[in-house]
């Protein structure tokens, strides 16, 4: 697992080593990585000596660390420069870097723009305005000058610690930003590296060690990551001896006469991702392209038979299949099962909802369930609110719900109502696509029926991750955006890259559950 931390975790456990007087030693520990970071990123397009690099260095210890390293890559050939957005910054940093042979320019009022032509062209541009010490974004000159660069694309951009402007605690971003090629973070991610707006802006994360690794790992994460070595453990395997209803039914209310697609997609993603077998409700026309798609399955218009999880909700519209959705989730409450809440039958939440009610709205759907709430404020909160603040609102939700939320976007964020929030980011952009997110249902409803019965006695797929029983419900939700997401790249991999409908990525999730669970050297079925 991924941990990732707030700023002030990360500084609060840096503190004992600065009491030591260990400050200096952190620092060219973080200053050799992130040189050497750069190095290796201007290495696969050219030769170090003679490349150029500017460091754009603010007053703080991230333009230390930022000086520090043009210092390394200047003794290493390159043609450094440094851009000071303050009178004071690092002093031995400047000195490191004076020392090596750099040139200094200051940026003052008026000039921003005539600096970002200057080094806009460089092989290399170093961010080190802004570090975990922000407050807010940047302002002045810094924010024309990076807004100027923004606007000339920068051949390679690196962030050190984190791309200035971001929120190392929320990933709400401050613009104007510098979008990063790769940020070089210290000692441990920053949560606003693992969540959105601030993931999108931050390109590959590479952490460096710095000597606090070991102390961080008493902290409880802010964001978790689950990898696929923690993925392929949780997933769902079936024994020797198992039959269809042991492995797990899932009943679902999906689609519509005027969604069809929706039910066709759910039930065969669910189908696809090993439930043991699947129970529709819904009207007949549907049933019969579901069954189409889908002869495995069974129609069961009006009472459908014994399940282990329902899927409600995708594409549910009319009266009467919206009575089908509300009926079964007073069947589920009654019976204590877990459910996928989804699209249309997230308006049909009980005053309190249990933990393994798994809800998976999109920013739209999560600010109108959120305004739908009795304990939310007067002011209404809009689908820009939730993309622009997604784990506060996700955790919002999760608390005031009792449910488990799955937030649908690039970065899906689940939050349990413990706070506890996982996110994963497996997927790619191709997969904004329509049914996108019936396939996602169907997957986590699958896992849901499967795993319903064993999630609370199953210690070994949950060991190491350090999770309460009643959080381990997020887990299997981050689980299924991850294969969700794992297949969509997969699906789009097969196709050099191209677009993909939702039915490629429903047709990858098969082979991607088979690598998963090679990758734990689980034996086959
Ligand atoms: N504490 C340590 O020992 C280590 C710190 N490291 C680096 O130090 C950074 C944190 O250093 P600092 O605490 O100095 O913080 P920053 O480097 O983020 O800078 C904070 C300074 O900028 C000013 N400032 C805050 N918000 C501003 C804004 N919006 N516009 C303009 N100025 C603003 C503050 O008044 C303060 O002087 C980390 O991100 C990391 O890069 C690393 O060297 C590893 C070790
Ligand atoms: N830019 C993106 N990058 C990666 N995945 C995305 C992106 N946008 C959406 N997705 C994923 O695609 C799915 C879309 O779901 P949803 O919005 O419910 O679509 P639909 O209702 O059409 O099925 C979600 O799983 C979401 O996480
Ligand atoms: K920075």
């Amino acid at each position: 697992m991924i941990s990732a931390f707030t700023g002030q975790q990360i500084r609060d456990t840096e503190q004992p080593l600065l009491d030591a007087g260990e400050g200096a030693v952190l620092m060219q520990r973080a200053a050799y990585g992130l040189a050497q970071a750069v190095a290796r990123e201007v290495k696969t397009r050219r030769t170090l000596a003679g490349a150029s690099v500017t460091v754009l260095a603010g007053k703080g210890n991230n333009g230390g660390d930022g000086l520090f390293a043009a210092a390394l890559l200047a003794r290493r050939g390159m043609r450094a420069t440094a851009v000071l957005a303050a009178a004071e910054v690092h002093q031995q940093a400047l000195a490191a870097f004076a020392a090596a042979g750099g040139r200094t320019l200051y940026l003052e009022p008026g000039n921003a723009e005539e600096l970002a032509v200057l080094c806009a062209g460089d092989d290399a541009i170093i961010d080190a305005l802004l570090g975990t010490g922000a407050r807010g974004g940047l302002r002045g000159p810094s924010a024309e000058l990076v807004a100027s660069l923004q606007e000339l694309r920068p051949r390679l951009v690196v962030a050190c610690d984190l791309p200035s402007g971001l929120d190392a605690n929320t990933g709400e971003v401050h613009w104007p930003v510098l979008e990063a090629d790769v940020t070089v973070t210290f000692g441990g991610v920053k949560a606003g590296l693992m969540t959105d707006p601030g993931e999108g802006c931050a390109g590959r994360v590479h952490v460096v060690e710095i000597g606090i690794e070991e102390s961080l790992e008493s902290q409880q994460p802010e964001l978790r990551r689950l990898t696929s070595r923690d993925v392929g453990a949780v997933l769902p395997h079936p024994g020797r001896r198992a039959h269809k209803y042991s492995r797990g039914v899932l009943g679902v209310v999906a689609g519509s006469v005027r969604f069809a697609g929706a039910a066709v997609l759910g039930v065969h993603a669910a189908a696809l991702a090993g439930a043991g077998m699947v129970r529709y409700a819904g009207p007949q026309t549907v049933g019969q392209l579901v069954l189409a798609q889908t002869p495995e399955a069974l129609w069961e218009p009006d009472e459908p038979g014994r399940v282990q999880a329902w899927l409600l909700g995708s594409g549910v519209d009319g009266k009467e299949q919206l009575a089908r959705a509300k009926d079964a989730a007073a069947a589920a409450l009654a019976a204590d099962l877990p459910v996928v809440v989804d699209a249309g039958a997230l308006s049909l939440l009980p005053e309190r909802c249990p933990p393994h009610w798994i809800l998976t709205p999109h920013a739209g759907e999560l600010a109108t369930l959120l305004d739908s709430l009795p304990s939310t404020g007067e002011v209404a909160v809009t689908r820009d609110d939730v993309e622009s603040r997604p784990l506060h609102f996700v955790r919002q939700a999760a608390e005031q719900t009792g449910a488990t939320v799955l937030l649908k976007g690039a970065t899906t964020l689940v939050a349990s109502p413990s706070g506890v929030v996982f996110s994963q980011s497996e997927g790619t952009a191709w997969m904004a696509t329509a049914g996108s997110g019936d396939v996602l249902g169907g997957v986590l409803g699958a896992l849901l029926a499967q795993c319903a019965e064993t999630i609370k006695d199953d210690d070994g797929a949950y060991a190491g991750l350090g999770l309460d029983v009643a959080d381990r419900w997020a887990a299997l939700a981050a689980v299924a955006a991850s294969v969700h997401g794992r297949a969509g790249s997969a699906a789009s991999a097969e196709l050099a890259g191209g677009p993909i409908t939702a039915s490629a990525i429903m047709a990858a999730v098969p082979r991607v559950l088979g690598s998963l669970n090679a990758e734990c050297d689980r034996p086959r079925p």
